[in-house]
């Protein structure tokens, strides 16, 4: 295909606004696109047939433009398992196209004109690239490019590295513009920024591919024989499902394409994960433990460590199966494959971590795909904010003296394949036990609670840990790559907070026995007096809750050295001060309750900090109680 009809119907498809009508612009493209040389297209209505034989594009012989064309109308040269990249930035490529818009254009033209027309696309088509410059460069005129001959240019500049490497590039970028139309252009200068601006998303391609090679014909006849029966095709909803799920164990738009016109449905099925490819991260949504426990009766609770994600694959030597493969992706069946660390947006984070490269390689003996985080460690091994894993990510000098600064650990929280077998459909607790199977050291622990009290207990354990808090899972939920469904809940930060005044403590315990551990709250409620003699409310106050959770030793040591002078009242274990003392806690939600004479109980409150700005007359009241508990 020629890179103009390329960047010309391009153009069309961007000036549809309708979802559908894009999709069907798109789809369109890709048949004729997967209908060239060397495609098994289905231009003589004989895609039922096709050629058969496994093709990613990257076989000898004729060139396939399907997965070329598919991956540029999503701005990309690799597709995003493949962790090659242009690196190509926005100052090189004005440069590029200033040098080939002649010498009277500089590069701050260029930036001036961007700033003009806002989009680096406008700006390239503005120039005539064909005019004297090219006739320079190429002597014989304007030499066509056609999308292969384009992709293989973009490859061999993303190869280039070292010294020069950034000139080089620049060099062969003007050299690609030199050959551009204004259309040619535009499309170039986007896709090399990775900025298409064509409307047309992941999923606008995902279905497309659906509607242009697996689609049932909706007149049988035209196709000359019955096509709802062929087995390589299916109704709309199934094929789009087929086309989805093999693009979550590929990560590979265009390899599923390829795969959807040469093989259809049953094709599409036989796609797997790969080890060494990675795939997306799944994802989670906000949710409290009231959700969870409505949504999945039973909640796999774990600790929400605060780090940095990093999926792990590994196919050890001498035990590599079916799942190893070269790290392009391709179908190295059975090869071993070191330690390879991929971040959550997938990029290569192998070298920048060795010790976890050693960790993994020392204890685990079949191949596998896990998903973890990466924790920084102070000596005790106790986790530090996530902000130290950083230094270290995505590192790639220094990387032995950094690993003695910060020391890092792993932990796995999910077995995405584990000796051959691919395992995103089973349900997460079997996950988890194959997860616990090959690598016990660092599996993250997985409790079962049915009550919301019980995460909350766990919560408060997570967080005395140092960690960031927990995550709740649906322990029956297959993994689904990129997702952010409701089967992974983030349990929500506090929503609310409120500033109340403490009032009451009890000492801690064992080795906090010198310290307060568990503090009442109170608000201001104006014309109340005390109820009885077990309300440790002064007049004024009516109390609201207790906090326990929280509250580092560090500010326990500051709250007790505050609060000890303001004690009044001691039985026990339990002291009454005077109203002093103002501190912000979050809460889930506010509840009535019998057991605070507010008549309402904050539900797991949690301390958030101490309101120096604050007077206990600027403490909330009452009122503001009853209005948040939606009571007013
Ligand atoms: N046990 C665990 N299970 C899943 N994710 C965990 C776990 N512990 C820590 N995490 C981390 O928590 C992240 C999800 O929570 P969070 O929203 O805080 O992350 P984010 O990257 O800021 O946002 P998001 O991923 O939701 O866009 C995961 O991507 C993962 O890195």
């Amino acid at each position: 295909m020629e890179f103009a009809a390329l960047a010309e119907r391009a153009e069309r498809v961007a000036a549809n606004d309708g979802d559908i009508e894009t999709t069907l612009a798109v789809a369109d493209l890709l048949a004729d696109a997967g209908a060239g040389d060397g495609a098994g297209g289905d231009a003589e209505g004989d895609s039922a047939e096709g050629d058969g034989p496994e093709s990613d594009g990257s076989t000898d012989g004729p060139t396939d433009d399907l997965p070329v064309v598919v991956r540029f109308l999503l701005g990309r040269v690799f597709p995003a398992h493949d962790t090659r990249t242009l690196d190509v930035g926005p100052a090189l490529c004005r440069e590029a196209i200033a040098r080939a818009a002649g010498p009277n254009v500089s590069a701050a033209d260029v930036e001036d004109r961007l700033a003009e027309r806002g989009e680096i696309g406008a700006v390239a088509a503005d120039y005539d690239f064909g005019g004297q410059q090219g006739l320079a460069a190429f002597g014989a005129g304007r030499d066509a490019l056609t999308v292969a001959a384009l992709d293989e240019a973009l490859r061999d500049l993303a190869a280039a590295s070292g010294d020069g490497s950034e000139s080089r590039k620049r060099d062969a970028l003007f050299g690609l513009f030199t050959r551009c139309s204004p259309s040619e252009a535009a499309f170039l200068a986007r896709l090399v920024l990775g900025e298409m601006r064509l409307g047309v998303g992941e999923g606008t391609v995902r279905d497309a591919v659906a509607e242009a090679f697996l689609a049932s014909a909706e007149e049988p006849e035209s196709a000359g024989a019955d096509a709802t029966d062929d087995p390589r095709l299916a109704a709309p909803d199934e094929a789009v499902a087929a086309v989805e799920r093999a693009l979550q164990v590929t990560n590979d738009y265009g390899r599923v394409a390829v795969r959807a016109r040469d093989e259809g449905i049953p094709g599409l099925r036989e796609e797997s994960l790969r080890v060494g490819r990675p795939v997306q991260a799944m994802l989670a949504q906000a949710g409290t433990a009231t959700d969870a426990v409505d949504a999945f009766g039973e909640v796999a609770v774990e600790t929400k460590f605060d780090g940095a994600r990093v999926q792990v694959h590994y196919a050890p030597e001498g035990n590599a199966t079916d799942a190893g493969a070269g790290p392009d992706g391709d179908d190295a069946d059975g090869e071993a494959l070191g330690p390879q660390l991929y971040s959550r947006n997938m990029d290569d984070v192998t070298e920048a971590l060795p010790e976890i490269v050693e960790y993994v390689a020392e204890r685990v003996d079949v191949p596998v795909i896990l998903d973890g985080e990466v924790v920084a460690v102070d000596d005790d091994g106790d986790p530090l904010p996530f902000q130290e894993v950083l230094r270290r990510f995505r590192r790639k000098h220094d990387v032995e003296r950094m690993r003695e600064t910060v020391s890092l650990r792993l932990h796995a929280f999910d077995c995405l394949h584990a000796d051959g077998d691919d395992l995103l459909d089973e349900p997460l607790r079997d996950r988890h036990e194959r997860l616990r199977a090959v690598l016990p050291d660092a599996a993250a622990d997985l409790k079962l609670a049915a009550d919301p009290d019980a995460i909350a207990a766990a919560e408060r354990d997570a967080l005395d840990a140092g960690h960031e808090g927990v995550m709740l899972k649906n322990p029956e939920a297959a993994y689904t790559p990129g997702d952010r469904g409701r089967d992974w809940l983030k349990r929500k930060p506090d929503v609310e907070t409120l500033d109340a005044v403490v009032v009451g403590a009890e000492w801690g315990e064992g080795r906090r026995a010198e310290l307060f551990g568990t503090f009442l709250l109170a608000v201001r409620a104006e014309g109340t007096d005390r109820d009885d003699d077990d309300d440790l409310a002064p007049a004024g106050y009516a109390t609201v809750g207790k906090v326990a959770t929280g509250i580092t030793d560090e500010a326990l040591a500051d709250l007790t050295a505050r609060l000890e002078p303001h004690v009044v009242d001691e039985t026990g274990t339990t002291v009454a001060f005077d109203p002093e003392l103002v501190v912000e806690v979050g809460y889930e939600e506010i509840q009535t309750s019998p057991t605070y004479s507010a008549g309402y109980a904050l539900r797991f409150p949690r301390f958030v900090g101490v309101r120096e700005d604050k007077d206990v007359d600027d403490a909330d009241s009452l009122a503001r109680v009853r209005r948040l508990a939606g009571d007013d």
